[in-house]
């Protein structure tokens, strides 16, 4: 059992279509504080959907979402505080790694600046992807983009990390590294919301 016992955020009665399809119907979710929460289910039952209206990216006018965080005070403070990880990398391949992290860091408007950066060199570091921070993105594979993306997000330190099929392609090892960064984040006091369909990703 979690030492955090205290909600970070509760959503009731949640309704969502997309025109005559009914997506989500009468959902209720709370997201604790330290805490892990698995999002499974078949194809297109609106896991993605789901995620998407949590982290604010489908705007729902009547959501009935309640903060218990003192920097939660609105919707905008709420997305500055959590970071979403799609299942697709969203990078400039055109940029090297370290010119999108900038670019991620001043969309973002992170204030202390040295300590983002520091905080992505040293995830790069245990991931092993610095070396190739100098490189163009375009020359990535698949999995050292997913985890170029995991660093942006992550050294944002966010309070809530909401991730959907966030490690499909990633290498084992790389995969027990992760779950190391995230259990230390877990400790925190941090919570983690992620949608998989692989029975053995036991995220921590
Ligand atoms: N922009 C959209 N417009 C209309 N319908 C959509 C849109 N996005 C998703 N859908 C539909 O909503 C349903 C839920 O999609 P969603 O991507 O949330 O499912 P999922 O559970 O994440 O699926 P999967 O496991 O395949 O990733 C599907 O029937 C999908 O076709």
């Amino acid at each position: 059992m979690s030492q955090f016992k205290n909600p970070f955020l509760r959503v009731d009665n949640l309704y969502f279509n997309y025109e005559e399809n009914i997506i989500l119907d009468n959902l209720n979710l709370t997201v604790n504080r330290g805490e892990v929460l698995w999002i499974k289910g078949s194809n297109g039952v609106g896991k993605s959907t789901l995620l998407k209206i949590l982290t604010g990216v489908i705007k729902i006018e009547s959501l009935q979402m309640k903060f218990y965080d003192e920097q939660f005070k609105s919707m905008n403070d709420y997305k500055k505080s959590i970071a979403y990880i799609p299942d697709y990398p969203m990078l400039y391949d055109f940029l090297n790694g370290y010119d999108n992290l900038k670019l991620i860091m001043n969309l973002w408007k992170i204030s202390n600046k040295t300590k983002y950066i520091d905080l992505a060199n040293h995830l790069a570091n245990e991931l092993q992807i610095k070396d190739y921070l100098s490189q163009q993105v375009g020359n990535y594979s698949l999995g050292m983009k997913h985890k170029l993306f995991f660093i942006a997000m992550f050294a944002r330190e966010p309070k809530i990390l909401f991730m959907d099929e966030p490690f499909s392609a990633w290498d084992n090892k790389s995969y027990g590294i992760a779950l190391e960064i995230l259990q230390r984040y877990k400790e925190k006091g941090n919570s983690i919301v992620y949608i998989s369909h692989l029975e053995n990703i036991k995220m921590i």
